[in-house]
């Protein structure tokens, strides 16, 4: 049995499920495959980056990410380019580069695809030198992602929360998207740059977005009424937005979105401030994710159907643990 040493990195205050219990069940599971784990927990924003950079320093095989989409980012931009090999342990509020990959929301099958040792090489997107696995955006969802971080729970109910206030009071504002040479200007409901289909939670936002395509996903939801838009809320989740016509898709390997002035942007659902030209390039084939060998192929309804009834037996599961 080949040994392997990991680094697990857990954020205790992603998403809502308990972790408790969760290093034992980690260490002992793992040992069986011959990997030997230690725990390190956050504190605070830019601790899961300076500790994978110890396992990195320390020639650790792999750096286990426990925790959500912003966990994943911190670990990823640090082992991106280096040959140790990330695994996932879906314990945020969205989950989206792990759904993306077929990475099963409970820990124990989650675990099983890292002992499996199966590893994909995937794309990141960057924007303003910054790195995404998933996905990052301009509008609406930026604006999701400055009211979810101030809310004090974190999971979905909360995020469906945060979508809900901000959808009553949005404005959208004018973008000029640049694709190699032609300009398209628009009022914007939102931008979304995909690495990923979804942003997590099952909302397919570039339903056939590939992490390693080497290309990046771009939809544009034009600002419509508010009827039309809720209309696209309803296609996000069937799987279906690609054929509403208040949307544009792209795919691209670099990008520019200019904006009137400096504001909000979310990266894989954590919201800081950029400038006004945005440059997004696709860095392809950058990072070693562990991840099932067999890829699901995605079919409308019938996937994100799949995904809810498998979220909430996981659910039910994760309470009577
Ligand atoms: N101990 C801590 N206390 C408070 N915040 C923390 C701590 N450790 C990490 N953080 C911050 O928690 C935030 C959320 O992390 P993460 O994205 O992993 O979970 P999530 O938002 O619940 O899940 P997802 O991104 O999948 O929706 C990040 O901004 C991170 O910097």
């Amino acid at each position: 049995m080949e040994k392997r040493e990991a680094l697990m990195i857990v954020n205790p205050v992603s998403g809502t499920r308990s972790k408790r219990g969760l290093e034992e069940l980690v260490v002992s599971r793992l040992a069986m495959s011959g990997v030997t784990v230690r725990t390190l927990y956050t504190e605070g924003s830019g601790d899961a980056s300076r500790f994978a950079e110890q396992a990195v320093a320390h020639d650790y095989d792999m750096v286990i990410s426990a925790g959500g989409d912003g966990t994943v980012n911190e670990i990823a931009g640090v082992l991106s380019h280096t040959s140790t090999k990330l695994g996932i342990l879906p314990l945020g509020s969205g989950n989206g580069f792990a759904r993306s990959l077929g990475i099963p929301q409970d820990v124990e099958e989650a675990l099983k695809v890292i002992a499996e040792g199966y590893s994909l090489r995937c794309d990141r997107g960057v924007v303003n030198g910054l790195p995404f696995y998933c996905t990052f955006g301009v509008g609406f969802d930026a604006a999701v992602s400055e009211k979810f971080s101030k809310m004090k729970r974190r999971g979905r109910i909360t995020y469906v929360k945060s979508v809900f206030r901000e959808f009553l009071n949005y404005q959208p504002e004018p973008y000029a998207l640049s694709i190699g040479g032609s300009v398209l200007t628009e009022k914007a409901f939102l931008i979304a740059v995909c690495n990923a289909p979804q942003y997590g939670n099952n909302a397919y936002i570039a339903p056939h977005a590939k992490l390693s395509d080497g290309m990046l996903d771009i939809t544009v939801v034009h600002s419509g009424s508010p009827l039309s838009t809720v209309l696209v809320g309803v296609d996000l989740l069937t799987g279906y937005i690609d054929r509403n016509t208040l949307i544009d898709t792209f795919r691209v390997s670099a990008a520019t979105i200019t904006r009137l002035g400096c504001g909000p942007v979310h990266i894989d659902g954590e919201p800081m401030t950029l400038g006004t030209n945005l440059e997004i390039s696709c860095d392809p084939s950058s990072l070693s994710v562990y991840a099932p060998e067999k890829e699901a192929e995605f079919k409308p309804i019938v996937s994100p159907l799949r995904a809810m009834i498998d979220d909430f037996r996981y659910d039910v599961k994760a309470k009577f643990r």
